[in-house]
C-alpha cells in the first residue's frame, strides 16, 4: 500500500509541483495550504509523512511543526525553506523534524529524504514492537510435541498458505503465529494481531476494515483497519471461533477477493495479507452447531498446527522453568535462582490448567518471593493452588540449599525405598484435620519402612499392626511398596 505524504505550502505552484513528483514516485498525496489545514488533515486522515514549508502566513512552519509533534510525536516531518538559515534548521530538528531541505527542491534529494524518513519510521516501529515483545519470541521445548510444531513451522512458514492454530489458552498459539511470520517471506512486513473475542461485536468490522470519518457515532477521524495495517505482512486473528457470524461472511469475501471497503467508505482497497488464525474451540463442533461457517473454516484451515496442553508435554517443563526463571530474575534485577530437585518435582507434578502462561506467572512469582539462591520444594508447593503442591520424598534435597529443610508434605505415590522424610510433622492451618492425620500416618509408615529397609513385615511388627492392615493403610494413603524391588532382596517380608 503506497505511503501517504502530506505536502504543506502556501504557494499553490509548489504544492502542485511537489505533488506531481511524489505521485510519479508512487506516493499518495494530501495537500494543505496552511499549518492549520495540515493539523486538521493529520487529525482526520491517515498520513505517513509530512513535507512542510517553514515560511507561511498565519501559522509559520515551525509553530505548525511543534503542534504536529504534540498531536503525533512519531510522525516523520521534513521541513523545507527558501531562506533556510542554519539556525532555523537546528530549531526544526530540535522540534522533531527528521530532515531539512532547501528550496528549490531537487527531486532526487526530496525522494531520498522521504525514503529515509519512512524507512527510519518503519524501523523505529519495528524496534518498539520488538521491545514490547522481548522474550516472547523464543519458543522453548524439545520434546516430541514441540519438535512436531517446529517442523510444521519450518515447512509452512515460507509458503503463503493460511494456517489454523488450535489449542487451549496459554499453550503458545500466538508464539507459533509469530514464529510463522518471522520465518516467512513477509518477515520485513508488519505482524498485526486482533483478538476477536476481545472486541465488542459492533466494533469488530471497523477494527478489521477501518472506518471513514463520521461512519458512526464516535468515528471522529479516519482509521485504518487491521487488514490495511497488515498489508504485505501477516494478520493474526486470535480466537476466530468467537467472530460474529455476520463478520465471518465479510471476512470470507476479503479472503477470497483480497479487497475491502472501510466502514462508511466507498473506495475499494486491495490488500495483500497472509491470515493466520487461532482458536481454543473445536471449530468442527461449532460448524455442526451452526455457529461457524464451514466455507470460512476451509479457507483458513489450509494447514493446521495443534499446540497440546502443557500437561501432555511435561518433558518440556524443566527447560521452560529454566528459561522463565532466568528471564524473571533479569527482569526483577536479582541474582540467578535455581530449583532444588524437590521444587522441580513439585512443579512437574502440577497440571497447569492455564498452561505455559500459568507456568510463566508462577515462575515469576517464585523469582520475586523466594529468598534463594535455591528454590526449596516447600516454597514451590506453597506457590501452587491450595492442595496442588506436594513434595515427593524421592526428590533429594539440594546440596546448595541455604534455608533449613522445610517440614515434609504429604506423599501421594511414594516408594518406601525413598529416604524417609524424618519426623518433621508439624500442625498446619491450611490443611484439614483429616488431611493432617493422614500426613502424620504417611510419615510414620515411611519412617518405619526406612528403618526396616522396606521390610513390611518387620515395619508392621514394630508398629504392632497386622501385616494385612498395614498394607491396606499404605494403599489408602496412596503409598506403594518399593515395586521395583524384589521382595526377597528387601528384607524377606514377602
Ligand atoms: N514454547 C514456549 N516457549 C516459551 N514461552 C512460551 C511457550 N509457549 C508459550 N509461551 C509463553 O506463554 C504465554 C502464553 O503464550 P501465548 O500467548 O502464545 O498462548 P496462546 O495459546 O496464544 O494463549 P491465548 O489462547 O490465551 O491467546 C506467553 O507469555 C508465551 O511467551
Amino acid at each position: 500500500m503506497p505511503s501517504t505524504v502530506l505536502i504543506v505550502d502556501d504557494e499553490k505552484n509548489i504544492l502542485l509541483t511537489l505533488q506531481t513528483s511524489l505521485q510519479l514516485a508512487g506516493y499518495r498525496t494530501e495537500l494543505a495550504a496552511s499549518g492549520q489545514v495540515a493539523l486538521d488533515v493529520v487529525s482526520a486522515r491517515p498520513v505517513d509523512a509530512v513535507l512542510m514549508d517553514v515560511k507561511m502566513p498565519d501559522m509559520d512552519g515551525l509553530t505548525a511543526l511543534a503542534r504536529l509533534m504534540e498531536l503525533k510525536p512519531e510522525l516523520p516531518v521534513i521541513m523545507m525553506s527558501g531562506h533556510g538559515t542554519i539556525d532555523t534548521a537546528v530549531k526544526a530538528t530540535q522540534l522533531g523534524a527528521r530532515d531539512f531541505l532547501e528550496k528549490p527542491i531537487a527531486r532526487d534529494r526530496l525522494l531520498v529524504a522521504l525514503r529515509n524518513a519512512l524507512k527510519q519510521q518503519a524501523m523505529l516501529e519495528e524496534l518498539q514492537a520488538l521491545r514490547a515483545e522481548v522474550g516472547r519470541y523464543d519458543m522453548v521445548g524439545s520434546g516430541p510435541a514441540m519438535q512436531r510444531i517446529f517442523s510444521l513451522i519450518q515447512r509452512t512458514a515460507p509458503s503463503e498458505g493460511r494456517v489454523l492454530i488450535t489449542g487451549e489458552n496459554g499453550t503458545g498459539k500466538e508464539l507459533i503465529a509469530r514464529a510463522l511470520h518471522q520465518n516467512s517471506k513477509r518477515k520485513s512486513g508488519p505482524f498485526v494481531k486482533l483478538n476477536c473475542a476481545a472486541v465488542p461485536h459492533e466494533l469488530i468490522e471497523s477494527e478489521l476494515f477501518g472506518h471513514e470519518k463520521g461512519a458512526f457515532t464516535g468515528a471522529v477521524s479516519v482509521r485504518r483497519g487491521k487488514f490495511e495495517l497488515a498489508h504485505e505482512g501477516t494478520l493474526f486473528l486470535d480466537e476466530i471461533g468467537d467472530m460474529p457470524q455476520a463478520m465471518q461472511t465479510k471476512l470470507l469475501r476479503v479472503l477470497q477477493e483480497g479487497e475491502l471497503e472501510r466502514v462508511g467508505g466507498a473506495e475499494t482497497l486491495k490488500v495483500n495479507v497472509r491470515v493466520i488464525a487461532a482458536t481454543n474451540k473445536n471449530l468442527e463442533k461449532e460448524i455442526e452447531a451452526g455457529r461457524f461457517r464451514e466455507d470460512l473454516y476451509y479457507r483458513i484451515n489450509v494447514v493446521q498446527i495443534h499446540s497440546p496442553p502443557l500437561r501432555e508435554r511435561r518433558e518440556d517443563l524443566p527447560a521452560l522453568i529454566d528459561a522463565f526463571l532466568k528471564e524473571a530474575c533479569t527482569k526483577n534485577g536479582r541474582r540467578p535462582l535455581s530449583l532444588s530437585p524437590e521444587a522441580l518435582a513439585v512443579m512437574s507434578a502440577y497440571d497447569y490448567p492455564g498452561n505455559v502462561r500459568e507456568l510463566r506467572n508462577l515462575v515469576e512469582r517464585l523469582a520475586i518471593l523466594c529468598e534463594g539462591p535455591v528454590v526449596q520444594g516447600q516454597e514451590a508447593a506453597e506457590l501452587l493452588p491450595r492442595g496442588k503442591g506436594v513434595v515427593p520424598p524421592s526428590a533429594a534435597p539440594s546440596a546448595e540449599a541455604s534455608t533449613p529443610r522445610p517440614p515434609p508434605l504429604p506423599v501421594p505415590m511414594a516408594a518406601p525405598a525413598a529416604p524417609a522424610p524424618g519426623s518433621g510433622f508439624r500442625p498446619r492451618v491450611d490443611r484439614t484435620f483429616r488431611e493432617q492425620v493422614e500426613d502424620a500416618e504417611r510419615e510414620i509408615i515411611l519412617f518405619t519402612l526406612a528403618h526396616t529397609q522396606d521390610n513390611v513385615t518387620e515395619a508392621a511388627r514394630l508398629l504392632d499392626l497386622e501385616r494385612g492392615h498395614f498394607y491396606k493403610k499404605m494403599k489408602a494413603l496412596g503409598l506403594r511398596r518399593g515395586a521395583e524391588k524384589d521382595p526377597g532382596t528387601s528384607g524377606g517380608e514377602g
